[in-house]
C-alpha cells in the first residue's frame, strides 16, 4: 500500500507574460523522497515555489500536506522546510544566529549545535552569511531548512555546486531525514543524486511531467536496453535478427563483437543463447547493459541543449 501524497499537483499552469513555465503539470510525491528532475528551464523551481506557496498559480490545483498553500499558507508555513535556491536571507546577519533564529520559531527544533556539526559549519557560526563561500551559504540554507523538525522538506539543487564531502553529507542528511519520516522534495541536476536518494523521480520537460517512477522502474521501462556477446567472427547476424522480436536490431560491432538492442528481458536473452547454441557458438563474454537514469532523462527530453 502506497501512502497519502504529501504534495498533489493537478493540471498546474503558469505564465510569466507570454513565457508559459508551467503547462498543464501533473505530480504526486509521496512519503520519502521524490526528485524532480528536467533540463535548464523545465519549470522545477516554479512549480516547487508554487508546492511552498512563493508563487500563485494560474490554474490548476496543488494540495501539499492536504493544505493549499495559497489560501491556507499560515497553517502550511509551520509543517514544511524549504531551501531556496538563492538562500533568501539576511546577508548581514551571523550563520549561528540565524539558524539559531529559525530554530526558535519552531516547536520542536533540532539542536542546532549538532547541526552546525553535522554540516561541517563550526567554523562559520560567527561568520556573517555575505562572507560565507558559496557552499557555506549552500548548507546554512540547508540547516534553516531541516532545523524546525518539518514534516516535508523542499529542497531546490541542494548540492549545486558543493565539493564532494559536502554533497555526501547532503546526503546522509537526506537519508536520515527520510529515516525519520521526514518527506523531501528536492529538485537536481545530478543523475546519481536522484538515484542514490529518491524513491520516486519526477522528469519534467516543457513544464510538463513526462515520466514518473522508482529509478528502477525507470531505467527499466523507458529506455531499450544493450545484449553484448562475443564470439568467432563473421557470425550470420541476419539469422540472428529473424530469430529476434521485430522491434529487436543486431550489429557484428567489431570483428567478434555482437549487440543486440531492443527490449532486452530474459526472453530476449534466451533466443540469443538458444540461437548461438543452434550455431555452434559458445560466447566467451555475454553482458547485459542496463541504461542509467541519465540515459533515460536524455531520451526523454531530447540532447539538444535548452536556452
Ligand atoms: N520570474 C520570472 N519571470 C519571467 N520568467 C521566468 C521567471 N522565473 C522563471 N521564468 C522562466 O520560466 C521558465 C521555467 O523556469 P524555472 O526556473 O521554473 O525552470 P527550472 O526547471 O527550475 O530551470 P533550472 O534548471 O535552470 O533552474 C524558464 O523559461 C524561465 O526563464
Amino acid at each position: 500500500m502506497r501512502s497519502e501524497p504529501v504534495v498533489q499537483v493537478q493540471a498546474l499552469e503558469k505564465r510569466y507574460g507570454t513565457k508559459t513555465a508551467v503547462n498543464g503539470l501533473d505530480l504526486v510525491a509521496r512519503q520519502g523522497v521524490t526528485a524532480v528532475l528536467g533540463p535548464n528551464g523545465a519549470g522545477k523551481t516554479t512549480t516547487v515555489e508554487i508546492c511552498e506557496g512563493y508563487r500563485r498559480p494560474d490554474s490548476g490545483t496543488v494540495r501539499v500536506l492536504g493544505l493549499d498553500p495559497v489560501r491556507e499558507s499560515a497553517a502550511l508555513r509551520s509543517r514544511i522546510g524549504v531551501m531556496l535556491q538563492s538562500g533568501g536571507v539576511y546577508a548581514g546577519a551571523r550563520a549561528d544566529e540565524m539558524l539559531r533564529h529559525v530554530a526558535k520559531l519552531h516547536a520542536r527544533p533540532l539542536d542546532v549545535d549538532a547541526l552546525i556539526e553535522r554540516l561541517g559549519l563550526g567554523s562559520c557560526g560567527r561568520t556573517t552569511y555575505r562572507r560565507l563561500s558559496g557552499g557555506q551559504q549552500q548548507r546554512l540554507a540547508l540547516a534553516m531548512a531541516v532545523v524546525g523538525r518539518p514534516e516535508l522538506v523542499f529542497l531546490d539543487e541542494p548540492t549545486a555546486g558543493l565539493d564532494p564531502q559536502a554533497r555526501h553529507a547532503t546526503w546522509d542528511l537526506v537519508r536520515d531525514l527520510r529515516a525519520d519520516g521526514v518527506s523531501v522534495v528536492l529538485t537536481t541536476h545530478y543523475m546519481d543524486e536522484a538515484e542514490q536518494l529518491a524513491d520516486d523521480v519526477a522528469i519534467i520537460d516543457a513544464g510538463r511531467v513526462v515520466a514518473q517512477g522508482s529509478p528502477e522502474e525507470l531505467c527499466r521501462g523507458g529506455a531499450e536496453n544493450t545484449l553484448r556477446f562475443s564470439g568467432r567472427p563473421g557470425l550470420d547476424v541476419a539469422s540472428l535478427l529473424k530469430a529476434l522480436p521485430s522491434d529487436a536490431s543486431a550489429a557484428e560491432v567489431t570483428p567478434g563483437s555482437y549487440r543486440v538492442t531492443g527490449k532486452v528481458d530474459p526472453q530476449l536473452l534466451a533466443t540469443v543463447t538458444s540461437w548461438c547454441a543452434q550455431h555452434g557458438v559458445l560466447p566467451d563474454r555475454i553482458s547485459v547493459e542496463r541504461h542509467t537514469l541519465e540515459d533515460v532523462f536524455l531520451e526523454l527530453t531530447g540532447k539538444e541543449l535548452r536556452s
